[in-house]
């Protein structure tokens, strides 16, 4: 079966999947406006930091083709600093959809680079304003081939390690992720979905197990519904199961994606991962981030500086689904609250910080980033 798309991109027609509904209803929502990519992003229709960074650049392009196209052009195309000022504050506001996914950040700096090169080269504005175009549809086309080079780097990585160490990996090997980072979160193939996939194609898988992801339940909505679709034989597990799944059986890898690298190596991703990097290392496990160099910010030394978005309270008392019995093949979608009226005192940071030591190895489109020996932290500015 196909891989899911989350974004569907056509001159200046932009689609994307409608997250929230998934894994019962597929339903395309189309995307006219910076505003709409703003609340899709921000309202989680579509999430996973690639994605984020994919759907916001599309969206200046889309913005842009339709002002080139424009009987009457706007104000802003009427001078080189007319257009960098409406720009700027465009990428800005976009900039605040999601603070902790540093990926949006990267696709910004980028256009911003665009923008103040071709000012610089005395171009006029329609000439700016389609090098713009081109360069935020650049950002969401590069993501499926750098996906496929660090799926491989990883894939690889871990399947030496596990010969070094004198595993038994004959019936291939058993990896763990957390979240979704697979089609759905990327622009296509994803990072440590990737990874796991890629481990898949070339027969070297035995299962990948994934958690739950609770409370937005990425895992149990969204990388099962694409395990399923590429036939990837997989187990779902509760959260609170990781370290029973450690004791009781052999897990190769702990692989997962990320929204921010600091420049030493600490990680934040999806609240959750610092949990399992910290049962990883107990068994010995090696702990996999997968990631584009986009997401590493090496404006941030460490983990303490990454800003962590809190959720809205409400949206740890609910889950969102079906009616079960799911007799008629209804898909109508409801939303179960699952704590009293009212409760207070509600804790729901959306994403945790992995420090570096836990880390075993960081993989980027241009390959493996391990620690010096002894040392707590990686030095990952070589690489960016
Ligand atoms: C390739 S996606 C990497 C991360 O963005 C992913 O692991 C994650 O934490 C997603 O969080 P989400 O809140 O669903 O956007």
């Amino acid at each position: 079966m196909a891989p899911l798309i989350s974004i569907k991109s056509d001159d200046d027609k932009l689609e994307i999947v409608n997250q929230l509904l998934l894994p019962h209803k597929t339903e395309f929502l189309e995307i006219n406006s910076v505003e709409e990519a703003h609340d899709a992003i921000k309202t989680m229709k579509i999430r996973g930091a690639p994605a984020i960074a994919s759907l916001a650049a599309l969206s200046v392009s889309q913005h842009l083709t339709r002002a080139l196209r424009a009987a009457e052009p706007p104000a802003f195309l009427s001078s080189p600093s007319a257009l960098k000022s409406h720009i700027d504050t465009t990428l800005a506001y976009l900039f605040t959809a999601r603070p902790t996914a540093v990926n949006l950040g990267a696709a910004t700096r980028r256009l911003t680079k665009t923008l103040d090169d071709a000012i610089a080269a005395g171009k006029v504005p329609r000439e700016i304003a389609q090098e713009l175009v081109a360069e935020g549809r650049a950002v969401a086309d590069e993501d499926v081939g750098r996906n496929k080079l660090m799926a491989k780097w990883a894939g690889e990585w871990l399947l030496q390690r596990v010969a070094d160490r004198g595993l038994d990996a004959s019936k291939g090997v058993n990896v763990l992720t957390v979240c979704n980072t697979g089609s759905l979160a990327t622009s296509g193939y994803g990072t440590a979905l990737g990874m796991i996939t890629y481990l898949h194609e070339t027969r070297k898988l035995q299962k990948a197990y994934f958690t739950q992801t609770a409370p937005y339940h990425q895992g149990s909505r969204l990388t099962a519904l694409e395990l399923q679709t590429l036939q990837i034989p997989s187990v779902m597990i509760c959260d609170t199961m990781v370290g029973s799944l450690f004791q009781h059986h052999e897990i190769h890898a702990v692989a997962v994606g990320a929204d921010r690298i600091a420049r030493n190596g600490d990680t934040a991703n999806k609240i959750g991962t610092y949990n399992a990097a910290v049962l990883a290392a107990r068994h010995k496990i090696p702990f996999i981030v997968v990631a584009p160099i986009s997401t590493v910010d090496l404006d941030v030394h460490d983990g303490s500086q990454i800003p962590i978005e809190h959720r809205p309270a409400l949206e740890a008392c609910l889950v969102r689904g079906i009616r079960y019995p799911n007799e008629g093949g209804e898909t109508e979608q409801v939303q179960v609250m699952i704590t009293p009226q009212g409760l207070e005192g509600i804790y729901n940071p959306s994403f945790d910080v992995t420090p570096a030591e836990l880390i075993s190895a960081i993989v980027t489109e241009k390959g493996v980033a391990v620690k010096e020996k002894g040392a707590e932290g990686f030095d990952l500015s070589p690489i960016v």
